[in-house]
């Protein structure tokens, strides 16, 4: 007890330092695959020993709060992170959690679909009468960072949507591919300015530019794969809703699938695996989402994360290695 007191007190601080890397200067001093080994750590303890669990428990932040720099927006609803899956048996785990949730049994048809999970930053775009009025980094979740002028200089953001609900907010991930990741490096070590660590750190400091001309000239995509507040249903499925954002104008990834089965999601799952070295940006895994809006409904969320989803990760890569 008094050990697991004492590894709680070691591993708020790390984890604090190391979250305001990761998401507050965009360069990270540990790895990914670290980071979340100290957070399974700290919630196996916390899990063992719930009294002890502190009042600055890593396992309540989600993402970091936003700088004052940036004007601040309040997201209408919140954006989570999602909990993660490591192997077969967790994703098992996840559906059988789903099925008694919602009192449908073993054998019940049960749907999801499999989406690469982009290793990017987050952002939510507001749009009104199909006009872009806001985006939002994610912040804390709650609130998040007005990168508005940003975000309108990116190719595969349309700043004007036909057919849209009055009220649409899309959600999705910001992202550069390894080519332009290379060559950006290339021009910043030419120009004597900073280099970054990898293609989300680059992808997170040339968003989050206080001058919109230097994300401008920085190469960045978007894909959209979530949605926030909605003035009407975009679908009565989340495969419905990807396509309807398809529709829209927005980049959706061709590798996002309807499975119908476990088997479906974890045959999916390798496929995507199998082809990741060759997509020329990152992913850490594929996202998992009940099909059925209604369901995904009926489930909600927990304090950080949704029931309805789980991030299946791949196993780490040992280094940034491309
Ligand atoms: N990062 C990423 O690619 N994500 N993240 C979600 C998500 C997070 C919460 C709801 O959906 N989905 C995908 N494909």
């Amino acid at each position: 007890e008094a050990a697991a007191r004492a590894e709680l007190a070691r591993l708020a601080p790390l984890l604090a330092r190391a979250n305001i890397a990761y998401h507050g200067e965009d360069a990270p001093e540990i790895s990914d695959a670290e980071y979340d080994a100290l957070k399974r750590r700290n919630a196996a303890i916390e899990a063992r020993f719930p009294h002890l669990k502190r009042s600055d428990s890593p396992s309540d932040r989600v993402g970091a709060a936003p700088v004052d720099a940036f004007g601040k927006i309040r997201h209408a609803v919140r954006m989570l992170s999602l909990s993660n899956a490591f192997e077969a048996d967790d994703v098992v785990d996840f559906d059988r959690s789903i099925r008694s949730y919602l009192n449908l049994g073993a054998d019940d048809p049960l749907a999801y679909t499999a989406e690469p999970k982009i290793d990017g930053l987050s952002l939510s775009l507001r749009y009104e009468n199909g006009a872009l009025v806001h985006a939002a980094t994610r912040g804390d979740g709650e609130t998040g960072e007005n990168v508005t002028a940003n975000a309108r200089t990116i190719d595969e953001i349309p700043t004007r949507l036909d057919d849209a609900p009055e009220i649409l907010e899309v959600r999705g991930e910001v992202y550069m591919s390894h080519a332009d990741f290379e060559a950006l490096n290339a021009r910043q070590a030419e120009k004597g300015q900073k280099t970054f660590a990898n293609p989300r750190n680059a992808a997170a400091g040339s968003l989050r530019q206080l001058d919109a001309a230097i994300t401008k000239a920085r190469p960045l995509r978007f894909f959209a794969y979530a949605w926030g507040e909605l003035s009407a249903p975009l679908a009565d499925t989340q495969m419905q809703a990807i396509e309807r954002l398809g529709a829209l104008g927005f980049s959706i990834n061709p590798l996002t699938r309807l499975c119908e089965s476990l088997d479906d999601l974890i045959a999916h799952y390798r496929e995507i695996e199998a082809q990741r070295a060759t997509l020329g940006y990152d992913i850490d895994g594929v996202v998992y989402k009940v099909n059925d809006l209604g369901l995904q409904q009926r489930l909600g969320f927990r304090s950080t994360t949704p029931r309805w989803a789980i991030a299946h990760k791949f196993p780490a890569e040992l280094a940034w290695t491309r």
